[in-house]
């Protein structure tokens, strides 16, 4: 993987406060969404503990795809900081409705946690509340899903007070459910047994109302903050408005920095953008807003998107998108389609769009090398070679309908037609949407 060294300040593993918290129910919160310290905050999960990965794929899903999805879920778990030491892969119709996993690949978990030591094991899916709390019970260490990975790794990014707040909201909406396991858990620990129905109804019911009552109150205050951008969005009326999409890691803020001389994060971690960033650029007299946002993922926790309505609001405002894909990738289609019905799902599916090829210096030289397969994988499943760069042009250029760029924004390839596609597009909406107005004083 190319590596960009780029720190900016940022320490890796700074501790994330808990914004807000909530007296008494804070600390049960924390032991959920990651290690509780003493004064009722809790640290960035995950750090320097060691994880063991579980998918359960569906039978007709090909060894590949598994490895290529546990790739990722291992990014997952290095951006969090965690060290993944184990995969373990079960092919199942669908998953266990108790346990997710099967009986017999669950004691073989069990054996691999007791025997390694390993502080977490993270499943590729979501959980229900039951299964968390059986598994919990079977494997007695910290259990992860995806969706709680996803949240954790935002909750370390977020610095604006809107990102902060939304992370928070998505913290509670994930919890609510599952309040039950929680208290089970914590029962568990005080030496009570594992009681199926946890310490007492009465007490949960408490919790779920203070959780409830925050959650309210997160959702007030993100109208508030709400207002406040729109008041900002206002000030830049007359603008035409660009939004950089795409998977998470392809580009987007490293292309955000060139067009905008900004200095904008960028490193190779998923989710390094959390909040977004509104720039105005000027390119050839032509000015408009340039915003780069949050990555998206397979499997983004529906929760996470509906509790990043603001930041989402900034794609759905945009006159323009520009969909930057990273054609090294080996899933960069899959990607796509995800960036695609994600967009769907926030009804910002029919704005103009161009798309942007980027990382075509890694494309064919340097191919994703599988970190680690998993037991049972079949090594000569066929692979289909690749198709080469310009074969990879010249095909896209031809179906796809939306105008077609291929980049670097490393090696600073073909920013200057990049440049020249975005004027050209932007100039045509800014004709459409503000045909009065004139930008001979800018420079
Ligand atoms: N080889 C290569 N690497 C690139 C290129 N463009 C960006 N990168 C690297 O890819 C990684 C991710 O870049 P970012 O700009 O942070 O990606 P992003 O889309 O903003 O990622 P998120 O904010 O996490 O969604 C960084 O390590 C970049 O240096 C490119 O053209 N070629
Ligand atoms: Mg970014």
């Amino acid at each position: 993987m190319a590596n960009k060294p780029s720190s900016k300040g940022r320490k890796p593993g700074n501790s994330t406060r808990h914004p807000g918290a909530v007296d008494g129910v804070s600390g049960r919160v924390g032991r959920i969404l990651a290690k509780a310290n003493n004064e009722g905050t809790y640290d960035t999960a995950l750090e320097q503990e060691t994880a063991v990965l579980v998918a359960v794929p569906d039978k007709r899903q090909p060894d590949l795809q598994t490895q290529e999805y546990l790739d990722e879920l291992a990014f997952l778990a290095e951006t969090a900081g965690a060290k993944v030491t184990k995969r373990f892969v079960q092919r199942l119709e669908k998953p266990d409705i108790r346990t997710f996993v099967g009986e017999g690949k669950l004691e073989e978990i069990k054996a691999y946690v007791r025997h390694s030591n390993a502080s977490m094991v993270i499943f590729d899916d979501d959980l229900s509340p039951s299964q968390l709390r059986n598994l919990e019970a079977e494997l007695q260490v910290k259990i992860v899903d995806r969706s709680l990975l996803i949240i954790d790794i935002f909750a370390s990014r977020a610095k604006s007070a809107t990102a902060r707040t939304q992370v928070e909201l998505a913290q509670y909406q994930y919890l609510l459910p599952r309040l039950t396991g929680l208290w089970t858990h914590l029962s568990r620990q005080r030496g009570g047994g594992v009681s199926q129905r946890g310490p007492g109804e009465t007490e949960i019911e408490t919790d779920r109302r203070v959780v409830r009552d925050r959650i309210a109150l997160l959702k007030d205050k993100l109208k508030e903050l709400d207002k406040q951008s729109n008041t900002q969005r206002k000030s830049r009326a007359g603008l035409v408005r660009v939004a950089l999409v795409g998977y998470t890691n392809v580009g987007k803020s490293t292309i955000m920095n060139l067009l905008s001389r900004s200095d904008v994060f960028a490193e190779n971690k998923l989710f390094a953008t959390v909040d977004s960033t509104v720039r105005k650029v000027v390119l050839e007299n032509t000015p408009f807003l340039l915003s780069d946002t949050v990555g998206f993922i397979r499997k983004l926790p529906t929760r996470l998107i509906e509790s990043f309505k603001s930041t989402l609001d900034e794609i759905r405002e945009a006159d323009l998108l520009v969909h930057v894909v990273d054609i090294s990738h080996p899933s960069f289609e899959d990607q796509i389609a995800v960036v695609n019905d994600t967009l769907k799902d926030i009804e910002a599916a029919d704005k103009p769009m161009l798309l942007v090829f980027n990382k075509i210096d890694r494309y064919d030289t340097e191919q994703e090398q599988h970190h680690g397969g998993f037991e049972g994988m079949n090594a000569d499943e066929d692979v289909e070679p690749r198709p080469t760069l310009e074969q990879l042009q010249a095909s896209y250029m031809a179906k796809m309908h939306d105008p077609v760029i291929f980049i670097s924004a490393q090696e600073r390839q073909n920013i200057d037609e990049l440049r020249a596609l975005l004027v050209r597009h932007v100039a045509v909406l800014q004709e459409q949407r503000y045909p009065y107005q004139t930008f001979e004083s800018e420079e």
